[in-house]
């Protein structure tokens, strides 16, 4: 990390209006991420992650507040979201997949072939590259996702709960796999998750939110160094000190919600 604010959130607030009554989703979030970090954002279900990465990825509007995403060239996209699923487009093959946004910008045809290439050797799908969508396996659609968001090139990435909907071993593999491009090409990531596990082998920074309506309560800068694997988490006391921390947070977040 070189310390530039990437990331620049200002006391933003989103409310939901409906015919009778409105529904604060978060409220008074502000938040800074450097160039390069890691940040994983936790919070009990409901308390606004989604929305607030759906506001960053220019989505949906905030009702209140200011973010910036700064940027240093207008050549490339300021954001690239991957979501838990239906990421993909099903009548492109996974190369078509990869391409797309590139293909958007009318970038010229080797560049597109060279970085659709690249990214799709990272993320093992090499020898995929012409099949569609239905023919792959979930872990394998979420490794076209995670191929055409760094193939973009984007200034930021937002992710939201990439993870989530696949088996524990599949997810391990992703989760090493983001890990070695993440390494290699230093992007900036926002990433929502509900696993304790996930964040601490992810994050530089963990931020908690509260429950509904969430507020950022905590942060926690990640102590173990780079390049990290699950079973140093697992093995490592301050790490579990962390998650047991976390978990604490999420409990006690939960039942004051349901009071
Ligand atoms: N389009 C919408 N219209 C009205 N209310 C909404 C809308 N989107 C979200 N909400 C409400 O805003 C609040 C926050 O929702 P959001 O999906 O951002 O939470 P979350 O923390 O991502 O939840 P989860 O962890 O379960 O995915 C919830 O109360 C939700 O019902």
């Amino acid at each position: 990390m070189n310390n530039t604010v990437k990331i620049s959130i200002d006391n933003l607030t989103k409310i939901f209006y409906k015919k009778n009554n409105s529904v604060t989703a978060f409220q008074n979030v502000s938040l800074q991420i450097e160039e390069g970090e890691f940040v994983c954002l936790v919070g009990p279900s409901g308390c606004g992650k989604t929305t607030l990465l759906r506001i960053l990825a220019g989505l949906e509007l905030p009702s209140s507040g200011t973010f910036t995403i700064d940027s240093d060239s207008n050549d490339r996209p300021l954001q690239s979201m991957v979501f838990q699923e239906k990421g993909v487009i099903p009548w492109l093959t996974v190369e078509e997949n990869v391409a797309f946004g590139l293909k958007m910008r009318h970038l010229p045809k080797e560049f597109v072939r060279k970085q659709t290439d690249y990214y799709l050797e990272k993320v093992g799908l090499k020898k995929f590259s012409k099949l569609y969508p239905k023919e792959l396996s979930g872990g394998m659609k979420q490794r076209i996702s995670i191929a055409r968001a760094f193939a973009n090139d984007p200034e930021i990435l937002l992710m939201d709960e990439p993870f989530a909907a696949l088996d524990e071993q599949n997810k391990f593999i992703l989760q090493d796999e983001l890990l070695s491009i993440w390494s290699e090409t230093k992007k900036t990531v926002f990433f929502i998750t509900h696993s304790i596990d996930e964040a601490l082998l992810l994050s530089d920074r963990i931020v908690l939110m509260s429950a509904h309506p969430g507020e950022i309560i905590k942060e926690i800068k990640v102590p173990i160094p780079r390049p990290r694997t699950m079973e140093q988490v697992r093995a490592n006391a301050e790490m579990a000190e962390q998650f047991i921390t976390i978990w604490n947070h999420l409990q006690q977040e939960v039942q004051r919600s349901r009071r």
